[in-house]
């Protein structure tokens, strides 16, 4: 799997598609494009081999060839990050060890002096990583209502060195308008860079650096590999200069995802939008069922979604992660601690439905108090919706809310 050309150098996997030599050179449908991979391999193997190698023999003492250490570039690697590249329309993606990791390296880019906007809804991990930064690295953390324009235009100013954005944010869901915000960062601040997390809809149903943005991130823990059996997290651009600053944080704090994870989840990629559509088509039965419950569900897949229209003007779809209330936190846990089919585990994105509790769980590391003022409800109950059928997810569901006394009898729904 050799070549002359630096991976970096080369197209991503193949774009355009180009399964016939010499044919029309032509972009298939992303289902097709998630499962068509072309590599180089000297055998013509069909499944990407993995090179289990820390390190790669030199022809010479003097010329170093296009592999010399896994850390600095790994064939397996690069044929997952060219296939990325292709799916995340960018010229440039970068697998690391988390999302978490694809975070830190981002966050390299900052100074001290520094500011960030960033959610008041966002990830715990990130919020957590953020307040370290500002804590320790001299970085102004601004955590603003992104679906409010006027919020992110009041904190913007010379020193705003990056602006965060995740939509549909984890666990609230509230969309942000990632187009007008890039616009208006580029035009106040152009040096500044739109990074997006956008890990709750992958690049089956959101392409953010289609609307300008500089970064587009996400853990490849969830959708993108699908099983749970991984952490991966990859970095997206399409500015090559950007793109050598962010691989030269990757090879020098050595968080370049390994051989064989980047096997695992390139196998895991080709399956992401049969997955996808399937948990999603789940997702919206069950938040019809909760909303129709007369519970307050939050899904962009409803119409009672506060920015339905706008997340429909930027995505393909609503994803596959939705959260409820009941208004108690002691009927929540019976939920959650009555549901059987429903796995009791944080993460998203798996081939398993999954529920979970947020402010117990995967923004526990989030101050009691900071979560209470960033009006973070303790009761809110966070699905996440998997592939099994959905009358088995709908009556595992009911069975537990009736028996936490959330429902009076499994088939009258009241609350
Ligand atoms: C929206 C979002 N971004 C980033 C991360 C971090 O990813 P990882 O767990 O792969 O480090 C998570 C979850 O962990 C997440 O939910
Ligand atoms: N103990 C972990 C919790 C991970 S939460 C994972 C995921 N992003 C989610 O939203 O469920 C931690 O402290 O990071």
């Amino acid at each position: 799997m050799s070549s002359s050309v630096p991976s970096s150098l080369l197209p991503p996997s193949p774009a355009p598609s180009t399964p016939r030599p010499g044919g029309p050179q032509r972009r298939y449908k992303l289902e097709t494009e998630v499962v068509y991979t072309e590599s180089p391999d000297q055998y013509r193997s069909s499944s990407v081999p993995i090179y289990q190698t820390a390190t790669f023999k030199q022809a010479s003492g003097s010329e170093m060839g296009e592999y010399d250490y896994t850390r600095s570039g790994n064939p397996t690697r690069t044929q997952l990050e060219r296939h990325l590249a292709k799916i995340m329309n960018a010229s440039r993606v970068l697998a690391v060890a988390s999302g978490m990791s694809a975070m830190d390296v981002i966050a390299r880019l900052l100074r001290p002096g520094d500011e960030v906007i960033a959610g008041d809804d966002l990830y715990g991990g990130t919020n957590r990583l953020l307040k370290y930064l500002s804590t320790n690295g001299g970085i102004i953390v601004h955590h603003v209502d992104t679906t409010s324009i006027s919020a992110v235009t009041e904190k913007l100013n010379d020193k705003t060195a990056m602006v965060l954005l995740e939509s549909p944010t984890n666990p609230l869901i509230k969309i942000c308008d990632i187009p007008t915000i890039t616009r208006l960062v580029k035009d106040t601040v152009p040096n500044a860079i739109v990074a997006v997390d956008n890990t709750m809809l992958s690049p089956i149903a959101q392409n953010p650096l289609d609307f300008g943005v500089d970064i587009v991130y996400e853990s490849a823990t969830k959708f993108l590999s699908g099983h749970h059996d991984l952490m991966a997290g990859v970095i997206a651009v399409n500015d090559e200069k950007l793109a050598e600053k962010l691989f030269f944080t990757v090879n020098a704090t050595g968080c370049g995802l390994a051989p064989f994870d980047c096997w695992l989840l390139l196998r895991g990629v080709k399956t992401l939008a049969i997955r996808y559509e399937k948990a999603q088509n789940n997702a919206q039965i069950v938040a019809e069922y909760l909303e129709g419950a007369g519970f307050k569900v939050r899904y962009p897949g409803l119409e009672s979604h506060p920015q339905y229209d706008l997340h429909w003007s930027m995505a393909r779809g609503a994803g596959a992660v939705l959260s409820f209330e009941t208004g108690s936190v002691d009927v929540s846990e019976r939920i959650v601690e009555s549901a059987r089919l429903w796995g009791i585990s944080v993460s998203f994105g798996c081939v398993n439905s999954l529920i979970s509790m947020p402010c117990k769980m995967s923004h526990a590391s989030i101050d009691p108090k900071v979560r209470a003022e960033r009006a973070l409800p303790e009761d809110l109950i966070r699905l996440c919706v998997g592939i099994e059928n959905a009358s088995d997810l709908v009556e595992d569901l009911k069975h537990a809310l009736f028996q936490a006394g959330a429902l009076k009898t499994d088939s009258e729904l009241s609350c």
